[in-house]
């Protein structure tokens, strides 16, 4: 079975829950990808899906519409096309129907009532439920061949079809759990609908990955793996491991930006709780002083970027010297994420003599850790929040010259208390991500009874990375944490919290 061809290709117009999309219709044991919706015709057709979805996203004047010939492609195809919110207008706007600036502007959960059979609502659906809507525009007029199976309680079109072209629309997120019917709607699209096999499922991935890794890197080459200490390298590297055995060589550096004593932390954990064969490069000098001054996160990335592939080139001659043999490729632990992640970096491109195998690239973190329990990896290793490659120098992190004063040093300390106090508090395992950052700015505050003019820091902790919505601490956790920071950290006088929406 090929479990890394998509049967369900999701065009993304940039709604904000399209990668929610993608990993519900994999916990329906289909497997779903996500790319651009301006991706080309030919990069769709590549993929040979059985089922695109269009996804909701913002209307505007320039906002991308499909390419040319993509109708006469689905057709000719019999591919099933399910537009979702902006997805069905732009189906609507394609097929010749006509989409206007709607008088009834939903954005919010409503009562929508099905008005005639269709297979997207079998099962037990009642005819009316609760949906969550979040659209300006709707359709006024509906392509030739299409008839409304449902209707909002506004009287604006909440689904259509057109079973015998193999199109369908849903005004609504089917996807969000807002709309309660909506997982047994899409699963009855995809199920009964467009007849596809739920059998996707992570032991062929594994397997398909393990094979796959086997024929690239062929039966005499050596492998470098780039642990970070994190899941999904770990992953990563566990997978390799058993692909090639001892021709992987994992390496773990440290470019001074990483938290507080996570060099020893993750050394320690990699000879004690699992014993990968990882070799520690302290890079730390050159990361420091070539990021000297840089402001600018770009810049910061680039030379990041430059810096890590420098250190894996050296690295593989290292083990030629050693071994008499220099490594191929370099595998990494890059998972699929969400584009308006938090994570921050989304991947820094490497420019290097090695060629790069990122096995788990088509996968959400969360099925990376179901992957590693397969696999026997520690639960300590699973359970650890995602850590980004550019570690404190971060744009969500570091803002400014993270080399400048004590900016690092301050950094590591009130991140350090944070995820402590998060630990202690028995919330880590419930939190996506949580961690401090360091602006570049003074405020004047009063400690003890001297007036002080030192660094405001933040406190950031996201709940979901799906979703990105903000973990709603307790005011007294809180403020106990927020004393601590300012007690015990010199040169911080002021805490705030972030809540990026
Ligand atoms: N300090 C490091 N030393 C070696 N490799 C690293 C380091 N930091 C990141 N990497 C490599 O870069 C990859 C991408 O890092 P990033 O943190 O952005 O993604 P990730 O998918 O969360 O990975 P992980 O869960 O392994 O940290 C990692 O999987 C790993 O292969």
């Amino acid at each position: 079975m090929e479990t890394t061809t998509p049967k369900v290709l999701i065009l993304d117009f940039g709604s904000q829950y399209t990668h929610l999309l993608t990993f519900r219709i994999r916990k329906l044991f289909i497997f779903s990808q996500c790319i651009s919706g301006t991706s080309s015709l030919k990069t769709i057709t590549d993929l040979n899906p059985k089922v695109i979805i269009l996804s909701g996203g913002f209307h505007s004047e320039d906002a991308p519409t499909l390419p040319n010939g993509f109708i006469e492609y689905v057709e000719s195809n019999g591919i099933f096309v399910l537009g979702i919110s902006h997805g069905l207008q732009l189906l609507v706007q394609e097929l010749g129907g006509a989409v206007d600036r709607g008088e009834k502007q939903e954005y919010e959960t409503k009562e929508i009532e099905v008005l005639k059979e269709s297979a997207l609502y079998s099962g037990g659906i009642g005819s009316k439920q609760s949906v969550w809507m979040s659209h300006g525009d709707e359709s006024v007029t509906l392509p030739e061949g299409f008839s409304v199976v449902a209707k909002s309680q506004q009287g604006s079109v909440a689904a259509i079809e057109n079973p015998e072209r193999r199109f369908y629309g849903l005004q609504y997120h089917p996807e969000v759990t807002d709309s309660p019917e909506g997982m047994v709607t899409l699963s009855n699209f995809l199920l009964n609908v467009c007849g596809i096999t739920p059998d996707w499922n992570l032991e062929d991935v594994l397997e398909e990955e393990i094979r796959a890794i086997k024929r690239v890197v062929g039966d005499d080459a050596h492998v470098i793996c780039a642990v970070s200490g994190g899941v999904d390298s770990t992953v990563a590297a566990s997978m390799v491991y058993k692909a090639i055995g001892d021709r992987l060589h994992c390496v773990f550096v440290d470019n001074g930006l990483l938290r507080y004593k996570e060099q020893e932390r993750v050394m320690e954990l990699f000879g004690t709780d699992f014993r990968l064969p990882v070799t520690c490069v302290d890079a730390a000098d050159i990361f420091l002083s070539k990021l000297q001054g840089v402001e600018d996160h770009e810049t910061k990335r680039e030379i990041i970027a430059k810096e890590f592939s420098s250190v894996f080139d050296n690295f593989s001659i290292e083990i030629d010297k050693k071994i008499g043999k220099k490594p191929a490729f370099l595998v990494k632990g890059t998972s699929y994420r969400p584009i308006k992640s938090s994570h921050g970096d989304g991947g820094i491109p490497m420019d290097m003599t090695l060629k790069l195998i990122e096995p788990l690239k088509l996968l959400l973190k969360t099925e990376v850790r179901e992957l590693g329990k397969i696999l026997n990896v520690p639960e300590v290793f699973l359970k650890r929040q995602p850590f980004p490659e550019s570690g404190l120098a971060c744009p969500e992190r570091g803002l400014g010259d993270v080399t400048e004063g004590n900016a690092l040093d301050i950094l590591r300390q009130v991140d350090e208390i944070f995820l402590q106090s998060i630990k202690e508090a028995g919330l880590y395992d419930s939190i996506w991500q949580a961690f401090a950052i360091y602006l570049p700015v003074k405020t004047v505050g009063v400690q003890g009874d001297k007036r002080t003019h030192s660094h405001a820091v933040a406190l950031r902790a996201v709940q979901d990375g799906m979703t990105e919505d903000r973990y709603k601490f307790e005011r007294k956790f809180l403020v106990e944490v927020m004393g601590k920071i300012c007690n015990s950290v010199s040169d911080v006088n002021r805490v705030l919290q972030d809540i990026k929406w």
